[in-house]
């Protein structure tokens, strides 16, 4: 593969493509144009300061134009690979708000818990957005959904129904133009909140008040200390961070920006992994319902960048140069 490149008026256009990709461009909006070859077809959006933007399959990708035609394929290393992670606890569930044990019982959301999910859609609403994973929990999934109804890039998210193949096959999207216009949901009990064994359903004041104050906290907190029949901390890590570095790691090496909507023990885990913490330093982590994270995964290392404010909070797209791109697009779209 090489870049097909082409001369507009603003500067020397390169797009992915083969060598045969001798097309044309032609005018389709104010800062838009569309670049049509043999082989494939592409809108492409002029930024300003030199930039353009355009898909490729999942990806959204930000180009500098160039006064020179390169004639080799922009590197896809992934030193150069800069992507957006949010992680998502569930908002309130109906059972947070009795406070019982949940673990892996499939409670829906709350009222409050809707509001959350909306609330965390508007924070992150100009945040790229290419894939989601959840858990195979209504809780995570209500979450997710929710969230996306309030995102500025207006694409459909769709859960992806791999289970056999007459699922896969009688959930295929016939349209190339529909299928861009959505995001694929993932759902994976790998992330689904730990195994609570025989505290499922227990009240926890109850359950503190019967087995002491310590106990509990050791079971809900500590590191490896499981609940009777149930999973530790460290049980719950081993599968949730598992599927996070063979699945969701690799969508991000390969610039693919990743929300992951899950649940209280499960994201515990995988921050500890994402921040190096200790079992000692995790026992102190406590993640509130509904609330975002975000993560710049750049040079095979995570950043926590925390959880954005707002929409238009300045310092969340101050953060790289490509999300302050990306919203210039969204901007550019919306106003
Ligand atoms: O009950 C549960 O499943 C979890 C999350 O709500 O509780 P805890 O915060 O005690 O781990």
């Amino acid at each position: 593969m090489v870049a097909a490149a082409f001369r507009h008026p603003v500067g020397i256009i390169q797009l992915h493509g083969s060598l045969s990709d001798a097309g044309s461009a032609s005018k389709c909006g104010h800062s838009s144009f569309r670049f049509i070859s043999k082989n494939f077809a592409v809108d492409v959006a002029l930024l300003g300061k030199g930039h353009c933007s355009y898909r490729q399959g999942q990806q959204h990708v930000v180009r500098a134009l160039s006064s020179q035609a390169q004639t080799t394929c922009p590197s896809s290393s992934s030193s150069h690979v800069e992507s957006a992670l949010i992680l998502i606890r569930h908002g309130e569930s109906m059972w947070n708000e009795k406070n019982l044990f949940t673990g892996c019982v499939d409670v829906p959301l709350t009222k409050r818990g809707v509001d959350e999910a909306i609330e965390a859609g508007k924070r992150i609403s100009n945040i790229p957005v290419d894939m989601i994973y959840t858990s195979s929990l209504i809780r995570a999934q209500m979450t997710a959904m929710l969230t996306m109804t309030q995102h500025h890039c207006k694409k459909v998210p769709i859960i992806m129904h791999n289970e056999n193949r007459q699922a896969k096959s009688w959930s295929q999207i016939y349209s190339e133009d529909t299928e861009k216009q959505s995001i694929p949901v993932i759902t994976a009990w790998q992330l689904n909140e730990r195994m609570y064994g025989e505290l499922q359903g227990l009240n926890k004041l109850e359950t503190a008040e019967r087995y002491g104050k310590e106990q509990v906290h050791e079971w809900r907190r500590s590191y490896n200390s499981p609940p009777p029949n149930g999973e530790s901390l460290e049980m719950c890590s081993h599968r949730a961070v598992a599927y996070f570095k063979d699945h969701i790691q690799p969508q991000l090496q390969s610039g693919r920006h990743v929300m992951v909507a899950a649940h209280g023990n499960s994201l515990r885990s995988i921050i500890m992994y994402l921040e190096n913490l200790t079992s000692l330093e995790v026992v102190n982590l406590e993640l509130p319902t509904g609330l975002p994270l975000l993560y710049i995964y750049k040079e095979g290392k995570f950043m926590r960048r925390g959880s954005p404010v707002g929409p238009t909070e300045a310092g969340v797209y101050a953060y790289t140069e490509s999300l302050a791109l990306y919203k210039q697009t969204l901007d550019e779209k919306l106003y």
